[in-house]
């Protein structure tokens, strides 16, 4: 069998991803290679590095989702939930099958994803876990005022969309040196699986029919990207939460922006773009 390895290189608004795809025969992953994949100067250069495996099946054969999506941040971690992948995957499985729908299995739990025009994927990203154990803390705290801080990044939200986050709103957020911060908070030890860590600034009023906010990021695992999925639906549930937010709101990242909604069911659904970059043949030694 072929050792070749074809890649294809997405994004979500900047949030990059080398996607491969081992539906049909096993990778075989350390974090070392990811790293080495990930790496923008000697390797492919990505934010999260992402896997298409097979389907789960049940005990009478038949499956649950169209495929299982294995995410690895660049640092090598792997995790449970990434907003932007899932929809870059979508688009990947409805252009193989011409539907305009899929359903796709991630630690975090099954997503069902539409197709809404060219290039625009919607994603029900599960319910938002707001309760210490699921985010998790280190000790039982009220989420909404999580009570920790440093510089102009007080008292966040916390919340787990499938990963942890902590939502920090702030009056400014470009100002905020999240390359400084940023470290230091995901590796508060309130977190013991470490977080994602958010800036956030509110655009409009509470009680804007849709809400406008922008948002900042400093990634677990990887550091500051263009965009967050996931963050980006933690910091429309924080600001909610809050009283700050409608449930629906335009969420401005420093790549473009997302549409985020906190259903009465308490699923979060996002809606943005996917983009292709390229794609290629990933060199040998990168798998060695
Ligand atoms: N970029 C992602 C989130 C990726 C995982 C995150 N860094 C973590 O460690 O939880 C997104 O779009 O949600």
């Amino acid at each position: 069998m072929s050792t070749d390895w074809p890649f294809v290189k997405m994004h979500g608004l900047g949030n990059d991803f080398v996607v491969l795809d081992a539906r049909s025969r096993a990778l075989d992953l350390t974090p070392e290679r990811i790293r080495a994949i990930a790496d923008r100067r000697t390797g492919i250069g990505c934010d999260q590095l992402v896997v298409i495996a097979p389907p789960q099946t049940g005990s009478n054969g038949s499956s649950v989702s169209d495929a299982t999506m294995l995410i690895h941040n660049s640092d090598g971690s792997e995790v449970a939930a990434c907003g932007n992948a899932t929809r870059c995957v979508a688009a990947l499985l409805m252009a193989e099958s011409g539907s305009d729908s899929v359903v796709i299995e991630t630690r975090a739990g099954l997503l069902d994803a539409e197709s809404r025009g060219e290039r625009l994927v919607a994603v029900d990203m599960g319910l938002a876990r707001l309760d210490w154990r699921e985010i998790p803390l280190a000790e039982a705290k009220d989420t909404l005022h999580l009570g920790i801080g440093i510089g102009p990044l007080v008292d966040p939200v916390g919340i787990s969309m499938g990963n942890p986050h902590a939502v920090f709103f702030v009056d400014d957020a470009d100002s905020v040196d999240l390359t400084r911060l940023g470290p230091q908070l995901e590796h508060h030890p309130l977190f013991p699986e470490k977080a994602n860590i958010e800036a956030a600034q509110m655009l409009t009023p509470p009680d804007a029919p849709l809400g406008r906010i922008r948002m900042r990021v400093w990634e677990r695992g990887t550091g500051i990207t263009m965009a967050c999925g996931t963050g980006a639906c933690a910091t429309l549930v924080a600001a909610a939460r809050r009283g700050l937010s409608p449930r629906k709101a335009e969420i401005v990242l420093d790549g473009g922006s997302l549409t985020i909604e906190w259903l009465p069911d308490g699923h979060v659904l996002m809606t943005g773009p996917v983009a292709t970059a390229f794609s290629g043949v990933l060199d040998p030694s990168l798998l060695s």
